[in-house]
């Protein structure tokens, strides 16, 4: 299959077709980080974000200010958004390459060469006209989602004026680049549904929730239910000649889940780590319903220009950075 695939421009992409095998598993530490306190304990807090993010690219924030209420909040209508008759989420398709409206099983992954197991809809704000369902269609859907996001951005930028504070850029200097006000704004709330898997078949099993891949983005906040697992990531892009080792990242109450992602890998000039990710299939014995989860991917805006501290890379505006990655995993 391998040699069927399309050579990508991007080294990234290209590295992230050897990814989609089994491997093994193995237990290793995701670190907790307390947002309390926040303004008092900054640079404390920038401190341990870098060492989570230097080392194993993913960390969960606890303390972080979102209310568990909005959480629940945003899931149940995420549930009642998904329960629509397909009929009703067609009026609002995914145009493409623009990370905005509703796929079923579209999105496919270098790694795997087959289309996750899910449904997704997504919210980026500047692209949503004539795609958010009618107030007759799912009452309050709009005003949860707005303000959801919004408080993820929020979230998003805290976190990133952290990683600002130790590349020595301004405090503010990731919030402006994802400035929400902008038409150039292109950070994306997603709503996943992952398929129940009670009564499938033997061989249904045998694919992948989400297929191994890391995010195009900056940083990933990520909301998941407890006992709705299967996430599994393996730091360090380890892609020597052995098989990859998993480990799994349980989804714990009141934490935030985040993990970073390629743009701010080369905006750090791969100082922070970017981390291969996945969503296995649920074993026969385990949990067979479905699985919904919360990614907000705060990716810069169009506009913003990508140049590290050190320039390792040639810098590349963030609009042409995400078209590559974007075209890769949706092409027809
Ligand atoms: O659903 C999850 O737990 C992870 C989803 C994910 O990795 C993604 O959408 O990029
Ligand atoms: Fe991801």
């Amino acid at each position: 299959m391998t040699a069927s695939r399309p050579a990508y421009t991007l080294d990234e992409l290209n590295k992230e077709t050897t990814f989609g095998g089994l491997g093994t598993t193995v237990e290793r530490e995701v670190p907790q980080i307390d947002l309390g306190d926040f303004e008092n304990r900054k640079a404390e807090i920038a401190d341990q974000l870098w060492e989570a993010s230097t080392r194993i690219g993913f960390f969960q924030l606890v303390n972080h200010g979102i209310a568990q209420e909005q959480i629940d909040e945003a899931f149940a209508m995420t549930e009642r958004f998904f329960a629509l008759p397909a009929e009703v989420k067609e009026k609002y398709p995914l145009g493409r390459g623009t990370n905005a409206g509703w796929e079923y099983k579209a999105q496919v992954r270098p790694s795997t060469g087959t289309p996750d197991n899910k449904e997704s809809y997504q919210i980026t704000l500047p692209r949503m006209e004539k795609l958010w369902p009618s107030g007759e269609e799912l009452a309050g859907f709009r005003a949860a989602m707005l303000a959801f996001e919004r408080a993820n951005w929020a979230l998003g930028m805290k976190v990133l004026s952290c990683f600002a504070l130790k590349l020595g850029f301004a405090p503010d200097f990731f919030t402006e680049a994802h400035d929400p006000l902008s038409p150039e704004y292109q950070s994306t709330l997603r709503l996943i549904h992952y398929l129940p898997m009670e009564g499938a078949k033997p061989e249904d099993f045998t694919g992948w929730r989400a297929g191994a891949h890391t995010d195009f983005d900056c940083l990933t906040l990520l909301h998941q239910r407890t006992g709705q697992g299967g996430l599994q990531l393996c730091p360090g892009r380890e892609t020597g000649s052995g098989e990859l080792a998993w480990t799994d990242v349980p989804p714990l109450p009141g934490v935030v889940t985040c993990n970073i992602g390629d743009m701010l890998m080369r905006w750090s000039d791969d100082q922070l780590q970017s981390t291969l990710h996945r969503v296995r299939m649920p074993r026969p014995d385990e949990y067979l319903g479905p699985r919904y989860s919360l990614p907000f991917f705060c990716q810069a805006n169009k506009d913003a220009i990508i140049r590290g501290p050190m320039g390792k890379y040639a810098p590349i505006t963030a609009h042409d950075y995400l078209q590559q990655r974007i075209a890769a995993n949706f092409a027809k």
